[in-house]
């Protein structure tokens, strides 16, 4: 069964964009977790452009399921991650003009950078997974570096599904699964996410071999029109019924 990560950055950037207090990034998560969110996912960027660190920190012990944490590999986040001692670590790229990620971690050429933080991540009992482009020779540096576990990033797919370029986006389809079969020869586990939403997530949910997807800004972007416990239930729904 996939289970469903939601990512509650969003409800942090409605927030950010008065400095009010509300909407509350926690109370979104536990209303997320009432509505069937098997884990919590939130980005502590370096700019604090949504989520803050005190959100990561009061959410660490509220949550009722876990927390995923995704923040660049710099000292300050790894000291942080390393003070909040989430359950999971996702480690992902970060440029500050980005305006969302837009690429996975180039695990190949920071090799160390990447194996001493999986390791200085672990020896505090945290699961760590990277945020890479489904490509075999970022997935073999993954597992080199010592992580277990891989996040493939399903931008590229999501575009063309959401262009209708059916073509290309049969092409990532068929990059996602070639993918998965490299990581779990090679005892992966395999989570994916980035830019999915209701109706591209479908064929993503067929693809065999993924145990968690990562999803936020469609279900907080529905949840503007349906509330945040419709939009997560359906989206939960959506995932178990197709078989996920
Ligand atoms: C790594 C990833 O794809 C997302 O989880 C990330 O959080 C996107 O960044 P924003 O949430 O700032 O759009
Ligand atoms: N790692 C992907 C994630 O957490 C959510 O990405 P998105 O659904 O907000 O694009």
């Amino acid at each position: 069964m996939i289970k469903l990560g939601v990512n509650i950055d969003h409800i942090a950037t409605l927030r950010q964009q008065r400095g009010t207090k509300y909407p509350d990034p926690i109370k979104a998560a536990l209303l997320a977790e009432s509505a069937g969110a098997d884990f919590i996912t939130l980005h502590l960027r370096e700019d604090r452009r949504h989520i803050q660190d005190k959100d990561v920190f009061e959410m660490r012990d509220r949550l009722l399921t876990h927390m995923n944490l995704e923040c660049a590999i710099t000292d300050e986040m790894i000291g942080i991650a390393t003070r909040v001692k989430p359950k999971d670590v996702c480690l992902v790229p970060e440029k500050r003009e980005e305006l969302t990620t837009e690429g996975g971690l180039d695990v190949v050429s920071q090799f160390n950078l990447v194996k001493s933080a999986v390791e200085k991540l672990t020896e505090e009992g945290i699961s760590v997974s990277l945020f890479i482009d489904p490509e075999a020779e970022q997935i073999k540096a993954a597992s080199e570096a010592g992580a277990g576990i891989i996040e493939l990033h399903t931008g590229a797919y999501a575009q063309y599904a959401d262009s209708n370029i059916s073509g290309k986006a049969t092409e990532e389809i068929n990059r996602l699964e070639s993918a998965i079969s490299v990581a779990k020869n090679l005892g992966l586990k395999v989570n994916a996410g980035h830019g999915l939403n209701y109706e591209n997530v479908q064929e993503i949910i067929k693809i065999p071999g993924i145990s968690e997807l990562n999803i936020g800004h469609a279900i907080i972007a529905q949840s503007v029109f349906d509330g945040l416990y419709k939009a997560v239930s359906d989206m939960v729904a959506l995932i178990r019924v197709n078989g996920g």
